[in-house]
């Protein structure tokens, strides 16, 4: 049997700002995800959904408001400190580099032989297991210049999970995939989810294929959190800001254009003589 998951938060941001500089991206921003749960951050291109990855990383600090990982507080811990919560994620980069000159099975024995000091044979039976759980265990031997793209993807996800984190986040994990292929990724966060009892944070545009799988949902837009909820509360919502983006119209609260800022008058003034 199972143990019974834990109801704390993995990840909470209560009332975050998030942004560059003087340039606020996001604005009172509360999130959490718990241990068995897959939970999508969406929003139209330049909402902050990588910035949201990266502070929850610990890649760039909140503005304001706190945001704790795995119940530490993530600005106020640095070094030994952030590695070791680091090495409790799974990163899946949208362009999982994966090292061209090992085979697959190195790939993925990668960060077990740079972070473990276990044997060469519980090496090999973690691989293969790991890369079974994507379905490429017959690959294990094949070099990266011989897989398709969504093959690679699959090893990076097979390489992400190897020691087995407690939480994974997938950055655009559906991109630039064939409709078939979107529907395995998607199963299989979702099983690797409920397999590893893990959390997973998905960010993503692709509104069909994370809906099959989310039980949380969080749209930001307009430098703020637009709506969460379950797929169903969301899919119910007469918001129109979720609603032009669920149905993907081009008519509706979503700008085309990137909004003008600070910095953007200064550099045109420059360019210009001061004279736009
Ligand atoms: N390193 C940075 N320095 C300054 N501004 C940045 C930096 N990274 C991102 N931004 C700005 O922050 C805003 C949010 O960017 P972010 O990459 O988080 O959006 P996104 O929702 O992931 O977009 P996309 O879906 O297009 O990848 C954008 O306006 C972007 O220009």
């Amino acid at each position: 049997m199972n143990p019974p998951l834990s109801t704390d938060p993995i990840v909470k941001f209560s009332n975050v700002a998030l942004g560059y500089g003087d340039f606020t991206v996001l604005q009172g921003i509360d999130i959490e995800v718990r241990q068995g749960q897959v939970v999508a951050m969406m929003g139209g291109s330049g909402s902050g959904k990588t910035t949201l990855l990266r502070a929850a990383t610990g890649q760039i600090t909140a503005k304001a408001g706190t945001i704790t990982v795995f119940g530490k507080d993530i600005a106020q811990v640095r070094g030994e400190g952030l590695r070791e919560l680091r090495q409790r994620m799974g990163v899946l980069f949208q362009q999982g580099a994966l090292f061209t000159d090992l085979n697959v099975f190195e790939n993925v024995a990668f960060p077990l032989r740079e972070h473990t000091q276990v044997s060469e044979s519980q090496i090999t039976a973690c691989v293969l297991d790991k890369l079974d759980a994507v379905g490429l265990r017959t690959a294990a031997h094949l070099r990266i210049s011989e897989i398709s793209g969504g093959m690679a993807r699959r090893v990076a996800l097979a390489r992400a999970i190897v020691l087995e984190p407690e939480l994974i986040l997938y950055d655009e994990p559906f991109a630039g995939l064939d409709p078939i292929s979107m529907g395995i990724t998607a199963q299989l966060i979702r099983g690797l989810t409920d397999r590893l009892h893990c959390a997973s944070i998905l960010i993503t545009h692709d509104v069909a294929e994370s809906f099959l799988i989310a039980d949380q949902v969080y749209m930001v837009g307009q430098g703020k959190l637009i709506a969460s909820g379950t797929p169903e509360e969301l899919s119910a919502s007469q918001d129109p800001y979720v609603h032009q983006f669920l149905k993907g119209e081009p008519d509706g609260p979503i700008a085309f254009h990137y909004p003008a800022t600070p910095a953007f008058s200064e550099w045109l003034n420059q360019q210009t003589g001061g004279r736009s």
